[in-house]
């Protein structure tokens, strides 16, 4: 059984004005399925309605079978960590603090994380060489500083399904390459992991199932191979570009032609 079916599921904000219609999907363990389209196309819309946080007008969402639409949140919370497009909260939590937060779906209503807990918050700062911040309050930090403490907050939930919104948009080269490695690191341990994206280079280094927002609220769904090409891409983007092979790499690489 697939970890995450989408079903014919369709969404609109307003009614006669269709986000996205007839989506359909499957997502096993260990996959990866990076998500593209223009702006407005409905990316972050799909991925809150995969949370529970928007309802479907049509269709379902089954983790693990069950249907999302009977889970409590604190069930779901035990299967699916988020790392929003909006990262930057306004709160006067230290980072530990706003990281053990993360813990709450595995504690019980009036328990205080502990010793534990905050190992896992360490270990996890840890990947990303980051335990110095640990004192620090999130909403000093600079907004890569926050993305990554995000990032590392999904992480420290230990989901089965990790959905990321445009989790590299504030990160310099050297941070998207260790959160692209990790999200292949992640995926070879079993976890399952959906992000959006406005780089198709991105997809092509993760050579991951891919969906494509097309005009009109279609979500298209194949591999890398199949979807990433120069029609898709111009036709999604409305713009012209240009993929090239780069034989030293041993991938394609897609470039703007201005
Ligand atoms: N809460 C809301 N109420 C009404 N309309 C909304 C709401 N949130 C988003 N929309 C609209 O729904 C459409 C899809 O928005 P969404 O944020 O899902 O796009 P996106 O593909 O994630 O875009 P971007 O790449 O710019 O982040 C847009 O036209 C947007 O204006």
């Amino acid at each position: 059984m697939p970890l995450l079916s989408v079903n014919n599921a369709a969404f609109a904000y307003q009614a006669g004005h269709p986000i996205f219609n007839d989506v359909n999907f499957q997502l096993n363990a260990g996959q990866i399925f990076t998500i593209l389209g223009p702006n407005g196309a409905g990316k972050s819309t799909l991925l809150k309605c995969l949370l529970g946080l928007q309802e479907l007008q049509r269709g379902q969402i089954l983790i693990g079978g069950e249907n999302i639409t009977g889970m409590k949140r604190r069930q779901l919370a035990q299967q699916i960590a988020y790392v929003p497009q909006d990262y930057q909260v306004n709160t006067g939590l230290s980072v530990m603090d706003y990281l053990l937060t993360a813990r709450a779906p595995y504690l019980s209503p009036l328990q205080l994380p502990g010793k534990e807990e905050r190992q896992q918050v360490l270990t996890q700062l840890a990947r990303f060489n980051l335990r110095h911040l640990r004192g620090r309050r999130f909403s000093s930090l600079s907004g890569g500083q926050q993305q990554l403490v995000t990032i590392i907050k999904a992480l420290v939930q230990q989901p089965k399904l990790l959905i990321l919104d445009e989790p590299m948009a504030a990160l310099d080269l050297s941070r998207q390459r260790q959160v692209l490695t990790l999200l292949k690191e992640l995926a070879a341990t079993g976890m399952a992991i959906i992000l959006t994206t406005h780089l198709p280079d991105h997809v092509f280094l993760l050579d991951s199932k891919v969906g494509l927002f097309f005009p009109g609220g279609t979500l298209r769904v194949g591999s890398t191979t199949q979807l990433m090409t120069k029609d898709n891409l111009t036709s999604i983007y409305h713009t012209p570009v240009e993929l090239v092979y780069l034989p030293q790499l041993g991938r394609y690489t897609c470039q703007l032609v201005v």
